[in-house]
């Protein structure tokens, strides 16, 4: 059969935002690759490569040594048991859908990620909304109003399923007090999900301490590895309906369709853990750089949104002065992005002026300080 398909655009495939690049995306910040996982990809950058040795499933897999790395993992995040996914929204859903009754409420903040909700409408859920102490300029969660929602619902004879957290979201950065919320989930008997996704990785996150029954963690943005994989960590309390087995293949895990990650992200997961548990040792120093790049980009203009001082990498600024510059340039917005990229950064939307968002998450000093005299420059030759 002669089949009438071009294929000629699959070949020399080349990412158009070369690696040289200083990447600003947020996004990106947290899933790159140290050297040594880069070894790894060229060990196991075949299909099921992490099966070669597997006696019917993932998480006992012994050569590499995967087994082991999910026990590591539990100790790293403080919980009971872990399983590898395909990422954090993966995590989310297998919750909702082994924990949940159709029709229960997920009660969950105003900041949380698409795919929150998204999992919950799969697992058909609904879900309740706890919203802002402040909007503009910090869109502070206002946590004491989990009690209340949760009230609420009660009241109307709704059942609450599950209480979700978004530890820090990905449009301010705010990083919320998860024990709190872990608290009132407790004295509530509601099982307490506290999406990582930005944190687990980056910083330190202690499931215990702030009472977490799950915790879902993301691989690419977050733990320098390959996507799509991420991390989801219960306690003993739920193991039996997370882990339950199918009837007919006893071995195998309903909720993780038998396997999750059966490949390269993985492997890169594990190679990149013991680069991942030095890094978060040094959140200190990431804020530093964080707060230093605030500081300086407010002085021509910008203004950090989201709580202040900040807690997390992920930066939002209102950008004003960019939006008056891309008014006068013929290149319109665009300019921005343009000038950066001559510069040898990018990562920031291109065409956006308004608002941008940003992290110099990982940079060694010497970049982040380029990076703002970069920008600077910018806003000072074209803002006359
Ligand atoms: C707060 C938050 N949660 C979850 C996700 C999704 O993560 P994953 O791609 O691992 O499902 C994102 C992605 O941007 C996010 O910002």
């Amino acid at each position: 059969m002669n089949i009438d398909i071009n294929l000629d655009k699959y070949k020399n495939l080349r990412r158009n935002l070369s690696r040289e690049l200083i990447n600003l995306n947020p996004i990106q910040r947290g899933g790159i690759l140290p050297k040594e996982s880069k070894k790894t990809v060229y060990e196991y950058w075949d299909g099921y490569s992490v099966c070669d040795f597997c006696y019917g499933r993932l998480d006992e897999i012994t050569s590499p040594p995967i087994k082991e790395f999910l026990e590591d993992l539990s100790k790293f995040l403080n919980m009971d048991y872990t399983r590898p996914t395909h990422g954090a929204r993966e995590g989310k859903f297998i919750v909702m859908h082994a924990i949940c009754k159709e029709g229960d409420y997920v009660v969950l903040d105003k900041n949380a990620h698409y795919t929150s909700y998204v999992s919950a409408e799969r697992a058909r859920l609904n879900v309740a909304e706890v919203g802002y102490e402040e909007e503009y300029p910090t869109y502070k969660i206002n946590l004491e109003g989990y009690k209340e929602v949760i009230d609420n619902l009660e009241d109307k004879g709704k059942n609450v399923g599950l209480i979700l957290l978004t530890h820090v979201d990905g449009e301010y950065g705010n990083l919320n007090d998860a024990k709190k919320v872990g608290k009132i989930a407790k004295d509530k008997g509601i099982p307490f999900l506290l999406n990582c996704a930005y944190t687990v990785g980056r910083m330190p996150v202690n499931g215990k301490e702030v009472k977490a029954d799950f915790i879902v963690a993301s691989g690419h943005k977050s733990m320098a590895a390959s996507g799509p994989c991420g991390v989801l960590a219960f306690n003993e309390e739920f193991a039996d309906k997370i882990t339950k087995t199918s009837e007919r293949y006893p071995l195998k895990e309903i909720e993780m369709l038998g396997c999750t990650s059966r490949g390269l992200p993985i492997l890169t997961l594990m190679s990149s853990f013991p680069y991942v548990v030095e890094r978060v040792k040094k959140w200190n120093e990431e804020i530093k750089k964080t707060r230093y790049v605030v500081d300086e980009l407010e002085k021509v203009g910008f203004k950090q949104l989201g709580i202040k001082p900040k807690e997390h990498d992920l930066i939002k600024f209102e950008t004003p002065i960019l939006d008056e510059i891309a008014k006068k340039d013929k290149r319109r917005g665009f300019f921005f992005y343009d000038e950066l990229k001559k510069r040898g950064i990018g990562g920031i939307r291109a065409g956006v002026t308004k608002e941008i968002k940003m992290s110099v998450y990982g940079l060694e000093w010497e970049q982040v300080e380029y990076v703002v005299n970069s920008i600077k420059e910018i806003v000072e030759k074209y803002n006359k």
